[in-house]
């Protein structure tokens, strides 16, 4: 029966995430109760029964595999965890048990494939939605191709070089937070802090942020409903504004902040980019039927925020 104290106010997460982050607020609660009040018990324990049945047998294919192998350069992330020895009461650490290396490995590729997929079909919508950026943002893409007109964009000038696509990724980002919320447990003096008046219970209080509704705040952001990749170009509103928040301020915060922030928020981002210039290069975008009211933006929430109407396009390829 934990009570989760809701944030959504880009200045008290601040207080919260980076100046009191040291010792208040350094680990993550737990999820599961909000899970099961999102989705309910059955659907959460055929969902765990699906990843067993689809990453364990993978698993022992790479534990068989390796035996036979000498090494490489790059040491696969399974390895890391097939080689974890976690401290028990033997002082020789026993191997993580099959749940937990499903449950790792889960939390790699499902946060890292499902957040990503949700922002690209967020900011596909908007780019259906507002043929201007959509063309707006090719031009820059295209003038990255080669005189045969192929698309090689070096990593360098896909985190530097192209404001547009950064631009539109970020504002996408702002709107749409793939990952809806992120919790914290928070004690002493920062708890009191954000609870207001809330007696602080002796086991800490559950902090539940909102990055949807921080990343649309009124007071941090002009229009916050519409979708204007300008605001993050030199001279707008939010030219500073970079994926995970500074130490100054959070107006946004799409891949969390303090100690727990998303460890894949640079690989996210040139993830989405690499894969939003390859689309845009190769089709063109536009509604599938009638679509005189807009595309429908209305969300739908889960542990990844998706579209409630899948997006449906008509895309057809530039020659
Ligand atoms: C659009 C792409 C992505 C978004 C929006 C996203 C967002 C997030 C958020 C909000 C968190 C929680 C942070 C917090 O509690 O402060 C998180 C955690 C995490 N993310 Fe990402 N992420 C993305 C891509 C990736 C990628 C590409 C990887 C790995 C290759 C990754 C791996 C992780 C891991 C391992 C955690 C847990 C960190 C911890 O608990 O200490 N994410 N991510």
């Amino acid at each position: 029966q934990a009570t989760i104290h809701h944030v959504a106010d880009p200045a008290v997460a601040h207080r919260a995430l980076i100046e009191n982050a040291d010792d208040l607020l350094n680990r993550p609660a737990a999820i599961f109760p909000v899970a099961l009040a999102t989705w309910g018990f059955r659907r959460i324990s055929a969902l765990l029964d699906r990843q067993v049945e689809l990453y364990l047998p993978l698993i022992a294919a790479r534990r068989q595999a390796r035996s036979q192998l000498c090494g490489g350069i790059i040491r696969p992330y399974v390895d890391t965890l097939l080689d974890l020895r976690v401290p028990d009461s033997n002082g020789a650490g026993r191997p993580l048990r099959d749940g937990e290396l499903v449950g790792l490995v889960f939390e790699f590729l499902g946060t890292a494939t499902g957040s990503t997929a949700a922002c690209l079909e967020w900011t596909l919508a908007h780019l259906i939605d507002q043929p201007e950026v959509q063309d707006k943002l090719r031009r820059e893409i295209n003038a990255e191709a080669d005189g045969g007109g192929m698309l090689s964009i070096s990593s360098k000038s896909i985190r530097s070089g192209m404001p547009y696509l950064n631009a539109v990724v970020l504002e996408s980002l702002r709107m749409h937070p793939p990952v809806p919320f992120i919790m914290r447990s928070a004690h002493g003096e920062g708890a009191t802090a954000i609870g207001g008046a809330t007696a602080v219970p002796v086991d800490g209080l559950s902090v539940r942020f909102d990055l949807g509704g921080i990343g649309r705040d009124g007071k941090s952001w002009t229009d916050p409903d519409k979708f204007r990749p300008e605001r993050f170009l030199a001279g707008g509103e939010a030219e500073d504004v970079g994926p995970a928040p500074g130490p100054k301020e959070i107006r946004m915060m799409p891949f969390g902040a303090g100690h727990r922030h998303c460890p894949g928020v640079n690989m996210g981002m040139l993830h989405i980019k690499c894969f939003l210039a390859a689309l845009l290069h190769g089709f063109d975008w536009a509604p599938a039927g009638d679509c005189s009211g807009g595309v429908d933006m209305t969300e739908l929430d889960g542990f990844v925020k998706i579209m409630e109407q899948p997006l449906s396009a008509r895309v057809t390829r530039r020659t």
